[in-house]
């Protein structure tokens, strides 16, 4: 009867099932929080399941997304899972779940967040000034696009779709002149080395978002929050809170380049945010700080004053 090995793995059932998309990235990010609840939990890493769902994003990947409906489409399936019970958690890079949530689901918690910055990576040269005029950049992002014509109006910034390995293919080929792409993603992939330069947020602002993971799951689920409160980063929550409430008072058009950036201070957690057109020639930025309590309504206020204030052309209005 005691004959079976205490470390069994067959006999160890999971207690917990995570959903996450199958890409590299986000299975590097669903095992950093199976390691996280493992350690916390007291139990092996069996037991934790992980459960890869394929979205509608991963199967249009390279039409327009935007057109076809934007942020969503990479978490849908993973929610309806969720919301199934086919699993009991959902690990996402913050940057890509939508403000508005499916009814009965929310963010529960984050892991510490890694680097925002942004990475500049060149064929040639050490920093954004190596770029002669009329250099291509590839990009997919509004925001990158935006801020890049704003430093740089002499760049010409295309079109770049593709997973990380792609994109920095492309720049190694020669189609491409740089790009620019989160480190923190690089750094998950081993990749970081690729980057020629990090962009300072003071000058070039990352997504809301960038370079944390999100842990979704069922509000009614008491065990499951329970256990993602054990691993979750105070400090990477309350930054979110303020920058997701940020994006949700700006949101309506996908294609309005926002930017924003939280960090907690002490006691007080400060905002920088940004709207731009997408050419460039015009942006508006807001900076605040409010105690960490109300980093939500920090981010609402912030969202508001902008709109209130920015023109209507920066608004896609
Ligand atoms: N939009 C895709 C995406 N979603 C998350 C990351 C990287 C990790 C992160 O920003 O947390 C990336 C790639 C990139 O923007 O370079």
């Amino acid at each position: 009867m005691s004959d079976t090995p205490k470390s069994e793995p067959a006999s160890v059932r999971p207690r917990l099932t995570i959903g996450t998309r199958g890409s590299p990235l986000a299975l590097w990010q669903a095992h950093a929080v199976q390691a996280a609840l493992s350690a916390a939990l007291k139990v092996p890493a069996e037991a934790i399941a992980i459960s890869v769902i394929r979205t509608s994003g991963d199967q249009i990947q390279d039409r327009a997304l935007s057109e076809a409906g934007g942020k969503g489409l990479f978490t849908k399936e993973i929610e309806e899972a969720l919301l199934d019970g086919r699993v009991d958690l959902a690990v996402h890079s913050a940057k890509d779940v939508a403000t508005f949530l499916p009814e009965g689901l929310h963010l529960a918690g984050y892991l510490p967040r890694a680097d925002v910055r942004d990475a500049l990576i060149l064929k040639e040269g050490a920093g954004l000034d190596d770029l002669p005029a009329g250099a291509r950049i590839g990009t997919a992002s509004l925001r990158r696009e935006a801020q890049l014509r704003r430093l740089r109006p002499d760049l010409k910034v295309e079109l770049l779709r593709g997973n990380v390995h792609t994109r920095l293919a492309k720049v190694k080929d020669g189609e491409f002149d740089a790009t620019l792409l989160a480190l923190a993603g690089l750094t998950r992939l081993g990749l970081a080395e690729a980057a020629s330069a990090l962009l300072d947020p003071a000058d070039f602002l990352p997504a809301v978002g960038q370079g944390a993971v999100a842990i979704e799951c069922r509000i009614d689920d008491p065990d499951t929050n329970a256990a993602i409160a054990a691993i979750a980063c105070r400090d990477t929550g309350i930054a979110l809170d303020a920058e997701r409430a940020f994006l949700s008072a700006l949101d309506g058009s996908c294609r309005t380049p926002i930017a924003g950036l939280a960090t907690v201070e002490g006691r007080e957690v400060r905002l920088r945010g940004l709207v731009l057109v997408p050419d460039g020639s015009d942006a508006a930025e807001i900076e605040a700080r409010a105690p960490i309590v109300d980093a939500a309504r920090l981010g609402t206020e912030c969202g508001a004053t902008l709109r209130a204030s920015a023109p209507a052309r920066l608004l896609g209005l």
